[in-house]
């Protein structure tokens, strides 16, 4: 008998959606609602490979097609695990990007008035939404980047968080009253910005949607939002439950896209402000970008964390938090703590646990419940991951564990699995230690001092993360005040809750992403003076 999974992203009124094939079985299930909302199943035998069919483009409301004009391009979308091109996808141009664009302008004159509190309930409803569909999103977001199925879980529920924060304390954002001689006064608002764009990276595709379109939407702005092009199925649905919700059409498009759409849309005059996740360089031509019109920007880029670990922390924790800072998510973390400095006295003891725990990790197929490590990205990435192996072990690394490409069955054969990595005899000043591999590669380093820790910790470009195990709280605030970084972990390592500022010091990037802080950042100021007098216009 035949055995399948599938399920379906089918709702809000959208026809046909998302379906997937799962294991061997070419069982293509298609599910449509109808109009009373029961889901319609059709079924057809078939080893076609483009699963999704519909356009991934949103523009005021509903899904569209780019107009295919001549700047733009075509891209397949794969499932990373196995390398089936789910869909074919056509980059918005110059002028969906102006379509795009230009709606949400439109919509901005009317959702820029309504009341913090009006637009946190839409924020409300929209987190209800996402929960009651977590499993939909959850896998497809793991056919959209191969990550186990149970981290996806995890993504869309914090998601959801980010929606639930947002929507709560944006009507406590306030203005300032401030008394001046003679009874004048004078006050604050603190208004939306406008149209903001945001470009996503492919690691975390449904958390980079919602961590920027929740804060930018409950103060008044609307967005045009591009995902990468590796990973552009969720978005699509954060906007439909958007409009579900009650979010009126136009205040969030979606458009689908390479560099050349990112480009437009960070150029583009009627933005006011870009909020950007990728890679440093990138980041730098987005910022560059911006310049031109003194358009506001965040940037959440690039990172190569440090872990420090005293021999006086709890060791079982320690080797916790560095498999944590390592290998969620193939190590496809910004964040992650990937430097990993165990002080001399506990080395063997941290590398016998450390390894211990990490052969017990699952390499598989990303939607069983047991598999702890899914597959890369990409063929590129997981190549970008092996050259790094490569060059450690070039300039005198040993590899401790893990190292290789793995195909776990035949029908991932076309799959990005990687080991997790172990490497140790490390030094700073190897390739391996000193830049992003954004891969599941650790690299151990030892240390005597403190003082000596913290001055390597800190030479790096990079300042995103960092974290420190110690049970002597004295220390570890001392390290924690001391290291160059935005989000630092005592005693534990990437845990983003929404009430938490997440962002970076030096090349890691501008501005936060989380936390009440957020919001100043896509709001300004307006000071308004008020005279309670005749004007003394002095000697004038
Ligand atoms: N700090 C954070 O919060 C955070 C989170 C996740 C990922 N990242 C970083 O992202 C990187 C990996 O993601 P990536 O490979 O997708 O990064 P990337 O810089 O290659 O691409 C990011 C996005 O920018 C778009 N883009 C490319 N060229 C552009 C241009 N000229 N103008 C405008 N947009 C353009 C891409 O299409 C994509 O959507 C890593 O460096 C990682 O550390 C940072």
């Amino acid at each position: 008998m035949l055995s399948y999974s599938l399920y379906c992203s089918g709702f809000i009124g959208s026809k046909v959606c998302l379906r997937m094939l799962r294991g061997t079985v070419k069982l293509w299930q298609c599910m449509s609602r109808n109009g009373t909302g029961q889901i319609q199943v059709l079924r057809m035998l078939t080893t076609a490979p483009n699963l999704v069919k519909e356009s991934l483009h949103y523009l005021d409301g509903k899904r569209v097609d780019a107009t295919s004009d001549d700047t733009s391009q075509k891209f397949d979308v794969l499932y990373p695990a196995t390398g089936e091109v789910l869909c074919q996808v056509q980059s918005a141009g110059r002028s969906d990007v102006d379509a795009a664009v230009n709606s949400a302008k439109e919509a901005y004159k009317e959702w820029s008035q309504r009341s913090n509190m009006e637009r946190g309930k839409v924020l409300l409803k929209a987190a209800e939404i996402v929960r009651s569909n977590l499993e939909d999103l959850a896998r497809t977001e793991v056919l959209d980047t191969g990550k186990p199925i149970w981290e996806a879980r995890l993504d869309i529920d914090g998601c959801a968080g980010t929606m639930e924060y947002y929507g709560g304390i944006a009507p406590s954002l306030q203005g300032e009253h401030i008394l001046l001689p003679n009874g004048n006064f004078a006050y604050t608002r603190r208004e939306p910005l406008g149209v903001v764009g945001g470009i996503g990276a492919w690691n975390y595709p449904f958390q980079m949607a919602s961590w920027k379109t929740a804060p930018a939407l409950v103060v008044g702005n609307t967005m045009v939002f591009k995902p990468s092009p590796l990973t552009p199925l969720t978005a699509v649905m954060l906007a439909e439950m958007y409009s579900q919700a009650g979010l009126p059409d136009g205040c969030l498009n979606i458009i689908q896209g390479m560099a050349e759409t990112g480009a437009l849309l960070s150029s583009h005059q009627h933005i006011e402000k870009m909020t950007f996740t990728g890679s440093v360089p990138t980041g730098s031509k987005v910022m560059e970008a911006c310049a031109k019109d003194i358009k506001h920007v965040t940037l959440e880029l690039g990172g190569k964390s440090p872990l420090i670990i005293f021999e006086d922390c709890d060791l079982e924790n320690a080797v916790k938090g560095a498999m944590l800072a390592n290998f969620m998510n193939q190590g496809q973390v910004c964040s992650n703590g990937t430097r990993v400095f165990v002080q001399r006295s506990i080395l063997d003891a941290f590398l016998d646990k450390l390894v211990t725990r990490v052969k017990k990790m699952q390499i598989g197929d990303p939607l069983l419940e047991n598999t702890t490590v899914g597959s890369m990205i990409s063929k590129e990435q997981c190549d970008i991951a092996l050259s790094y192996i490569e060059s450690a072990k070039y300039e005198g690394a040993t590899v401790l564990y893990g190292g290789e490409k793995v195909i776990p069955s035949s029908q991932f054969a076309k799959g990005n699995f990687l080991q997790p990595t172990i490497l140790v005899n490390c030094r700073d000043n190897m390739k391996a230690v000193r830049e992003e591999i954004f891969g599941s590669v650790m690299a151990v380093l030892t240390f005597d001092t403190e003082e000596e820790v913290l001055q390597r910790a800190n030479d790096t470009q990079f300042g995103l993360a960092g974290g420190v195990f110690t049970k002597d709280l004295q220390k570890a605030h001392r390290v924690a005040s001391k290291m160059e970084a935005g989000s630092l972990y005592i005693n534990n390592y990437n845990v983003y809750p929404p009430e938490i500022p997440f962002g970076g010091y030096k090349k890691s990037g501008l501005g936060r992403e989380n936390g009440a802080v957020t919001l100043n950042q896509y709001t300004q100021v307006k000071c308004v003076y008020v005279e309670m007098n005749d004007v003394d216009s002095g000697p004038l």
